[in-house]
């Protein structure tokens, strides 16, 4: 169950990595407010596009991208923006949580997982702020993870990119509040989507998690999307610098 927010209605959303995963649940939820949304994806995402056309009656505007290619990432949100009007609502939501091991870590792997699972986040804040500017204000959603406040190993690289996301979004919120816009990040738990199952869930892993979760049940795609549409919405109007986390309530120490 989903609240609506009349000032959604009609705003221009842009989200990356929004055909699949929990991206997906998102195009899906800022289509049932009513949103005109744009998202970027590398994989093709129009058979997405068409299901969700069908579904809402209103098309998200698909357009192909590979965050790490920065020019590339900026003309989607020139098109999203002529076809929309100015981006009001920006989600940074794509990232790669590929497992890697820190003594086999070279420069190539360390510098490819920061393109996507930070300098595209830098890049992407950079390239909707002066339409926000100029439009009145808008709402940044910076998607982290609880990976690294639970101090996982595994995944270095990318619990460091999640760790400056909260440090990115606490700055630009105080560089651009006095433009109206907020910015804010997001830290789901472990979100059982097709990719974590196929790539990551064991049966030993998943207990150790939820033994670890206040609430017992595994979380899903759409248990994300709420939170999103409350920081995106004038309902969290005086929140900003912050990251809302949800995950069930996990430990964080121990
Ligand atoms: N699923 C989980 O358990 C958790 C997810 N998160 C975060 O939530 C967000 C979404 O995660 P998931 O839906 O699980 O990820 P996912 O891997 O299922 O989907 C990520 C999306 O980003 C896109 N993407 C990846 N690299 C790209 C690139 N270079 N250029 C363009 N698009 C690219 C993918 O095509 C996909 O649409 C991420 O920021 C992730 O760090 C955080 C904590 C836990
Ligand atoms: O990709 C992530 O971020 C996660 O999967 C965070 C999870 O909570 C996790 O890594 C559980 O082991």
């Amino acid at each position: 169950m989903t609240a609506t927010y009349p000032d959604l209605e009609g705003a221009s959303v842009f989200i990356t990595g929004g055909g699949s995963g929990i991206g997906a649940a998102l195009t899906d939820g800022f289509l049932a407010q009513g949103a005109r949304v744009a998202f970027v994806q590398r994989s093709d995402a129009s058979a997405f596009a068409d299901a969700m056309e069908a579904k809402h009656g209103n098309r998200p505007l698909f357009l192909p991208c590979d965050v790490t290619d920065i020019p590339r990432l900026k003309a989607c949100v020139a098109e999203a923006a002529a076809a929309h009007g100015p981006i009001t609502v920006m989600v940074n939501n794509a990232a790669n949580d590929q497992r890697h091991d820190t003594l086999q870590v070279d420069e190539a792997f360390w510098d490819w997982s920061q393109a996507i699972n930070l300098k595209s986040y830098f890049f992407g804040c950079q390239a909707v702020i002066p339409g926000m500017q100029a439009a009145g204000g808008g709402s940044i959603i910076n998607f982290s993870s609880i990976s690294y406040m639970m101090g996982g190993a595994g995944y270095p690289a990318y619990t460091a990119a999640n760790s400056g996301i909260n440090g990115l979004t606490r700055s630009l919120a105080r560089e651009f509040g006095p433009d109206r816009i907020r910015v804010n990040a997001l830290a789901p738990g472990w979100v059982l989507t097709q990719k974590q199952k196929d790539m990551w869930v064991t049966e030993e892993a998943l207990a150790g998690h939820l033994a670890r979760q206040c609430l017992k049940e595994p979380l899903v795609e759409e248990d994300i999307v709420g939170g999103v549409l409350f920081l995106a919405s004038e309902s969290s109007r005086m929140m900003t610098g912050q990251a809302l986390v949800i995950d069930g309530g996990v430990a964080v120490t121990g």
